[in-house]
């Protein structure tokens, strides 16, 4: 047996969702620069379940259902306001949440198809629930109640913020949400494939996805842009920081990707709402920083930056709390773990690859009290 370290270059599955071909990403076909211009967040999730655009009525019965489940069970705003709410991991409270509702849903482990349809919308719709009444709670704040007329993407903003956002905030953040919202098989997506592969439930599927996004080499990598960011302080000061990072030999947050050779397309779309929001907003350094690293990073390293680069000044300019960006990352992501899911249970078999063994052979079992 040959392995392939990180699987790199493995195809592992076929999949009618998302395409990387030639550094361009594809959902369902729709060129990812088409769908960030003019595609509203829901129409995503629409596409990403059934692989074509909605029509209109049934992109209203989709809007109609995910108002109609985006409440959360008492039991998880009582679990969000148990913790020790200062020193806590949003996305651990988000991975517990989401194994929680599977607790409070009496379909968990149905299997039928509409079942499996039903949950993916009420996991959907209850995600921004989740992670907006947590980043009020912790500040003392009572949550907000969705309001069931808002696009998904204001919607978010109203619950986090408890004031209806401006226009521009909804269009940035619905553009962050389409371009977050699935990428082929990367490990988050992997892992749920994996998970639901043994023909465990929907919940757990999510779950485990929540949980492989949540590392500093996949979503995890956007917050710790901005504490770079925030770090690097001046934009005199932001390439001897890289310089002093590289030379300890420690990777450049937001920075390089597996698949992309010369660069991620949804990274320019961010580029340019970060210039535009941290422009309107004051924080033009830290995009004045961010565009000083990438063209250092790419002339030395030859790396390109990554979705998670520019989305975490964006975020920042949205005035969302740093450790937010990665449950944001999730609130998008679940869109594309779902319709893996579902595209997964529809064809299944048990994902089971192999191992080279390395370790020690032909051993020979010695009692405890004769082992040194
Ligand atoms: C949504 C997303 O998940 S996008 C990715 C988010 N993650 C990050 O931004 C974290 C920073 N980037 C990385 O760690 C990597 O580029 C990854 C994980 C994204 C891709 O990694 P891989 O394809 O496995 O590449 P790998 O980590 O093996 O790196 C290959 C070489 O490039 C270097 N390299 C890769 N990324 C970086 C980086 N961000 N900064 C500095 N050096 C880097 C590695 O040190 C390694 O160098 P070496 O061959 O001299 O040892
Ligand atoms: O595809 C990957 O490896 C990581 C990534 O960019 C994503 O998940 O959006």
């Amino acid at each position: 047996m040959t392995s392939t370290k990180g699987l790199e270059g493995i195809t592992a599955t076929e999949s009618a969702i998302s395409s990387i071909i030639d550094d361009k990403l594809t959902y369902a076909g729709y060129d990812i620069d088409d769908l960030a211009t003019n595609s509203s967040f829901e129409e995503v999730i629409y596409l990403l379940w059934n692989q074509k655009l909605p029509n209109k009525k049934q992109l209203d019965e989709l809007k109609d259902a995910l108002a109609e489940e985006m409440d959360i069970p008492d039991e998880i705003t009582a679990h969000l306001k148990s913790y020790d709410l200062k020193s806590v991991n949003p996305m651990a409270v988000l991975r517990t949440s989401i194994s929680m509702l599977g607790i409070f849903d009496n379909e968990a482990d149905e299997m039928e198809e509409e079942s499996n349809k039903r949950k993916a919308v009420r996991i959907q719709a209850k995600i921004p629930t989740i992670v907006t009444a947590f980043a009020r709670i912790r500040k003392g704040e009572e949550p907000v109640k969705p309001k069931k007329d808002l696009s998904f993407a204001a919607n978010f903003l109203y619950m986090l913020n408890g004031e209806e956002p401006e226009d521009l905030e909804v269009e940035a953040f619905n553009k962050a949400l389409v371009l977050h919202a699935d990428h082929e098989l990367n490990a988050s997506t992997f892992t749920a494939r994996v998970c639901v592969a043994t023909l465990s439930d929907i919940y757990s599927g999510v779950t485990a996805a929540i949980s492989a996004l949540k590392g500093p080499l996949h979503g995890g990598a956007n917050e710790r842009v901005m504490a770079m960011l925030t770090e690097i302080g001046d934009v005199d000061n932001a390439i001897p920081h890289i310089e002093k990072k590289l030379e300890n030999k420690e990777k450049i947050m937001g920075m390089g990707h597996r698949v992309y050779q010369q660069g991620d397309p949804r990274a320019k779309h961010l580029r340019e709402m970060s210039r535009e929001l941290t422009g309107l907003t004051g924080h033009s350094k830290f995009y004045d920083m961010s565009v000083k690293i990438e063209k250092y990073i790419k002339e030395n390293k030859g790396l390109p930056a990554n979705v998670d680069f520019y989305s975490a000044s964006v975020y920042h300019s949205l005035g969302i709390d740093h450790d937010l960006f990665t449950p944001i990352f999730a609130v998008s992501r679940t869109s594309g773990w779902l319709a893996h899911i579902l595209e997964q249970y529809n064809d299944n078999r048990l994902i089971r690859p192999r191992a080279d063994y390395t370790g020690p052979k032909n051993q020979t079992y010695k009692p405890v009290e004769e082992r040194s």
